[in-house]
């Protein structure tokens, strides 16, 4: 008997290793059946071998350089698979527009791993589809993120950063040389738990804070480097239902549990009367939920709370970081800011207005995300249908990506893209519809988190140039980014130095 079933499990387990490398044949044919080229994949992998192997190489993750060479060398349209799933990127505007505006509804979702599935954002917009009410928690979300609503925050970021430059004076007198983007993430995750749920953490200071030991966990193990599951998932697809089940046992899930218990007692807690006069996004969430036009269940609105969290820390933390970095490595550019910050000071104060109406700060933050877009990998969407667009045919169930740094490195659209050189942006809004710049994606599904973000970029750089000179250590090395699946992060610490000003 036991060899009989021994000898099942070997007959079943050989015919799944044929059926998959059968299936993985044909899909590696789909490329260029559609007139596609792009980098020869593995057997079994794909491409995400090349992306192992540069890694192993290199210490770090470069894909962001790699898919730049892969455009030079394949055009602006081309295919690269991860695992068996064929990806056709594209970086010209026109198709860029066609997909993911014009098109949308046939390309409203964007790809969520097996895995994923069984975690608790499927109600968010992060990972919701158009068939799952996309369309809806956007419109019941969209209008929280209004310049009003952002405008009654700025109160609770500017007490947050004064905080941040509390800890910067300290370690700057203490003469120690520290990573400053740490400072910028426990400064991030302050700033959502207050304006996201109005909840006191205190990440700052104390780097033991439940919020911010989970908050992070939960970020670095969706690095495929950190999670031989979730790795596999992307590999073997084939096997969802097993990736589903093990995600309860991965570290994802660990630090996961915690935050949405954390975060559905702070609902209870609000529901029940407790912050009314608070004014963050649970509370105009909860009077969503009240808005009998646009109903959000108790679920739907804890999972997009969870969402700002994930979706608004790391993201806005290393932009700042970045920033930084490229001020005191430029400090022309630094010193024609610093100018325009005592100009505003001088005339009736550093207000929301004030910081909004500063030219040259938005050169510099729009010049920092052009250089160095945070996000890389998650501008994508699946092809609901079989469709051709501009002669190019996307076949149902194929990917569809975008790449930031692609598009804002390729000389065609930026003069010296490698450059630095915040004055580009002179005149930029008449060109603001252009496809050029978009660190916060494309078409109907760009990041609703837009504002918020630009809000506490600002506030946070001004306060922090008018409190500090930033410069470099001498002998420091370049900063280089390192890809992590979603975000592209610094790889080594950021290390600067802060001279008081007077
Ligand atoms: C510098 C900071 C940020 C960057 C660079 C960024 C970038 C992005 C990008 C590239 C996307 C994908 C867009 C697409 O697929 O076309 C996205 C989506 C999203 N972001 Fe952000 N983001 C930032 C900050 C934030 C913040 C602060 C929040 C919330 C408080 C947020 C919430 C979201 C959400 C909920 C989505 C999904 C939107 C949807 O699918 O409808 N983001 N973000």
């Amino acid at each position: 008997m036991a060899l009989l079933i021994l000898t099942s499990i070997l007959i079943l387990l050989v015919s799944f290793i044929i059926y998959i490398l059968f299936a993985r044949r044909e899909q590696f044919k789909l490329r260029e059946k559609i007139g596609l080229t792009g980098p020869e994949p593995h057997w079994f992998m794909g491409n995400l071998k090349q992306i192992v192997d540069r890694k192993e190489k290199l210490g770090y993750d470069d894909s962001n350089k790699w898919f730049n060479e892969l455009h030079k060398q394949y055009g602006e349209t081309f295919g690269i698979y991860f695992g068996a799933q064929m990806n056709i990127v594209l970086s010209n505007e026109e198709d860029i527009k066609e997909v993911f505006i014009k098109n949308f509804s046939n390309f409203s979702d964007r790809i969520v791993p097996p895995i994923f599935d069984s975690n608790q954002l499927n109600q968010s917009l992060l990972q919701n589809t158009y068939a799952t009410g996309w369309k809806h928690t956007r419109s019941a979300i969209a209008p929280i993120f209004s310049t009003g609503k952002m405008k009654a925050m700025q109160e609770t970021i500017h007490s947050k950063v004064d905080l941040f430059l509390d800890i910067l004076r300290e370690k700057a007198s203490s003469g120690q040389k520290w990573d400053i983007y740490e400072d910028f993430q426990g400064l991030t995750l302050d700033v959502i738990g207050k304006c996201a749920f109005a909840i006191d953490s205190n990440c700052q200071r104390d780097r033991n804070d439940v919020f911010y030991v989970n908050a992070r966990k939960f970020i670095a193990n969706i690095d495929i480097r950190h999670s031989k599951v979730i790795a596999a998932s992307f590999i073997l697809p084939e096997l969802a239902p097993l990736w589903r089940a093990l995600y309860k046992y991965t570290p994802l899930a660990d630090a996961e549990i915690p935050l949405v218990e954390g975060l559905s007692n702070v609902y209870e807690r609000r529901r029940g009367g407790e912050g009314s006069d608070s004014v963050d996004l649970l509370k105009l969430l909860l009077n969503r939920e009240d808005d009998k036009s646009k109903p959000m269940t108790k679920q739907e609105v804890i999972e997009n709370c969870f969402a700002f969290l994930l979706a608004g820390y790391e993201t806005t933390s290393t932009a700042m970081t970045y920033c930084s970095y490229l001020l005191s490595k430029y400090p022309n550019v630094q010193q024609k800011l610093y100018e325009e910050i005592m100009e505003a000071k001088e005339n009736g104060g550093l207000t929301y207005d004030s910081i909004h109406n500063m030219k040259y700060l938005d050169y510099v933050y729009k010049e920092t995300l052009r250089c160095y877009p945070p996000v890389i990998h998650f501008i994508n969407r699946r092809c609901l249908a079989d469709i051709t667009i501009r002669g190019q045919f996307y076949p149902k169930g194929s990917v569809v990506t975008c790449l930031p740094h692609t598009v804002h490195l390729n000389p065609e659209n930026w003069d010296s893209p490698e450059e630095f050189h915040p004055e580009r942006f002179e005149n930029w809004e008449e060109k603001s519809s252009s496809l050029k710049w978009i660190p916060f994606g494309v078409g109907p599904r760009y990041c609703v988190g837009m504002r918020f973000a630009e809000m506490e970029f600002k506030t946070t750089i001004v306060k922090l140039l008018d409190t500090f000179e930033l410069k470099q250590f001498k002998g420091e090395a370049d900063l280089i980014p390192d890809c992590n699946g979603v975000i592209m992060r610094p790889k080594d610490p950021v290390r600067l130095l802060l001279k008081p000003r007077n």
